[in-house]
């Protein structure tokens, strides 16, 4: 591993108990995954298939069964709850959806001042009106409640706040499948403008192969908590060698792929 490594992954378990029945339910099943600085790795596969699981647990933010995650240089295990909170904001995670991620009773102005209280040098870099430009938003979004931003906007806020704290990994899970679809490639313009200028690496949950292409160097295909196929993002899609990946290229529209099955 070398001193570049962002992320490392190893043979990760991940097992949830089922509440009714007590069974438990082996969501990710041993997977591996290196990231290097700079890297952009889609993590594709249908609704269940472990995508979400993984990546809150090779962050820290979700339960592990077992497995070695070496996070930005630091293994997991040997962090205590301290330094794992001082590595925390290097870490960003983009959620699905944005409203959810917002407090509803504070304005983009005051979540803003909320993250420059808690890391006053790491977020001296930019002021407020630069930082909303960079997502292509107006200062006048500044004064708004929640409620008063489109999907779009508010989506636009939490990437905002993801890189008021300049992290070196970000993770996006879905954020841009709540949004219209007219506003979707907006925002993954924004996302890779904003990776490009600030170096920053993305791991990128999706169930949306087209996406996936327009964001990612790399990607995993995931079945049942397992990866069934890894690879450049190119040659996996134009080239894919698992029978589940060409089912899911079939579901894109205009695909020239057939499912065999
Ligand atoms: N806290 C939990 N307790 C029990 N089962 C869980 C829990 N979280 C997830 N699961 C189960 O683990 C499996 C994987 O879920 P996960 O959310 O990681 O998949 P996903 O690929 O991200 O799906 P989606 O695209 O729908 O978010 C699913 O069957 C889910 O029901």
């Amino acid at each position: 591993m070398s001193e570049a490594t962002v992320l490392a992954i190893r043979d990760l378990v991940v097992e949830h108990r089922r509440e009714k029945s007590r069974e438990t339910f082996r969501a990710v099943g041993g997977v591996s995954l290196e990231m290097a600085a700079g890297d952009t790795v889609g993590v594709v596969g249908e609704s269940g298939s472990g995508k979400t699981t993984l990546a809150m647990a090779a962050t820290g933010l979700g339960p592990r069964t077992s497995g070695k995650i070496d996070l930005l240089g630091h293994d997991l295990d040997r962090l205590s709850r301290r330094e794992l909170r001082r590595l925390r904001p290097e870490v960003q995670v983009v959620f699905q959806d944005p409203h959810g991620s917002l407090d509803p009773r504070q304005s983009v102005r005051s979540g803003f001042s909320e993250l420059r209280r808690l890391q006053p040098e790491r977020t001296a870099w930019v002021d407020d009106t630069e930082l909303l430009a960079q997502v292509r938003l107006g200062p006048e979004v500044l004064s708004r409640y929640p409620h008063q931003l489109s999907g779009g906007q508010a989506q636009r806020v939490c990437i905002a706040r993801a890189l008021l704290m300049r992290p070196r990994l970000i993770v996006a899970d879905e954020p841009t499948s709540g949004l219209d679809v007219s506003v979707q490639a907006d925002v993954l313009d924004l996302l890779n403008e904003s990776l490009a200028s600030s170096g920053a690496s993305l791991l990128f949950i999706s169930h949306d192969l087209a996406v996936v292409r327009n964001v990612c160097d790399r990607v995993v295909v995931m079945l049942h908590g397992e990866v069934v196929e890894a690879g450049p993002t190119y040659q996996v899609l134009d080239d894919p060698q698992h029978d589940y990946t060409r089912k899911l290229l079939a579901a894109m529209p205009g695909s020239r792929w057939r499912a065999s099955r």
